[in-house]
């Protein structure tokens, strides 16, 4: 089942209010370990929310706990509950319920531009090299997490996990192996978790590993032409006694910043 198939889902089952029909659920190749792949739980979560939000309204913000595995081919709700709306700005929150527990939690915050005097330009800029689709990771079932047939990663900073690396960056392209119609946050949103933790390159061996909390903030709306790659460079900023703190930029192909992320992950080695 492709990415879009899946939102249009999550768009329906949350304008429903019959308890039969307002669930959905997602097939076990979209899975990363024993949970949904986290990067499609927040996105599923996204669509949910901008069906009740004015699409004048842009997103700026989404912060995403998972707290605790959201399992496959297992129906789910997505409620959706407006905190405030004022003349610019709309403030969200939206769970997905499973078996009465919540497992994702999403605040977001969407807003129309206003008038302001004040400008100031992005202080970063992209360091990856152009793609180069030979460096693509093939799908290599049983090590790799379920997902990843659906996305295609080209890394081009950092190491494999379980490698014991001695640098915690991580960077390269991303994309949808099935292009999409169009490129919006949703999908920004899903292939921005794509990645692995920075810090499961520096791990000895396989463990676990968890991302808790994760911010992102959007620097514009998307506006990206369909099988575009979308570049990806995270740094650790801190990790000590089982939690690292990761951040990170997403760029369109041509080097232009589309949003900023930020995690907590906790580690299990
Ligand atoms: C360069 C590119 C190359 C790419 C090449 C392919 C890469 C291939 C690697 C990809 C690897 C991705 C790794 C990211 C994994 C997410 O990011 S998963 C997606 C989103 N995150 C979630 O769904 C997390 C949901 N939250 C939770 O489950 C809970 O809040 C937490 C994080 C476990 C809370 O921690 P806690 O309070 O210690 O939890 P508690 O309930 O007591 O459970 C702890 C147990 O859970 C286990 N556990 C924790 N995380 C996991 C897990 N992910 N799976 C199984 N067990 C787990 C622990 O080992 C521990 O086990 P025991 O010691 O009890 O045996």
């Amino acid at each position: 089942m492709h990415f879009e198939q899946l939102l249009k889902q999550a768009a329906q089952a949350s304008q429903e209010t019959d308890p039969l029909t307002n669930t959905m659920q997602f097939p076990a190749n979209w899975c990363q370990g024993r949970t949904a792949f986290g990067g499609l739980s927040a996105a599923l979560l996204y669509q949910a929310m901008r069906n009740k939000v004015d699409s004048s309204r842009r997103l700026l913000s989404l912060s995403t706990n998972f707290v605790g595995p959201l399992l496959a081919e297992k129906p789910f709700s997505l409620s959706v509950e407006i905190l405030r709306e004022g003349k610019s700005s709309t403030q969200v929150l939206a769970k997905a319920i499973q078996d009465d527990a919540v497992c994702v939690i999403v605040q977001a915050c969407f807003a129309k531009n206003r008038n302001s005097s004040i400008n100031v330009p992005v202080s970063k800029s992209l360091t990856l090299h152009p793609v180069n689709e030979g460096h693509c990771l093939g799908f290599v079932p049983g090590k790799m997490p379920e997902f990843f047939q659906h996305v295609d990663l080209c890394p081009q900073q950092g190491a494999m996990p379980f490698s014991s690396a001695q640098t915690s960056h991580l960077g390269g392209w991303m994309r949808f192996k099935h292009t999409p119609e169009e490129i919006t946050e949703a999908h920004v949103i899903a292939l921005t978790d794509a990645w692995p933790p920075t810090l499961l390159q520096m791990f000895k061996q396989p463990a676990p590993a968890s991302s808790m909390s994760w911010y992102l903030e959007f620097v514009q709306a998307p506006n990206l032409v369909p099988g575009e790659w979308l570049g990806f460079e995270a740094i650790t900023h801190h990790s000590k006694d089982g939690y690292g703190l990761e951040d990170g930029c997403i760029w369109s192909q041509s080097g232009e910043l589309i949003a900023l992320t930020r995690q907590t992950v906790a580690l299990f080695d």
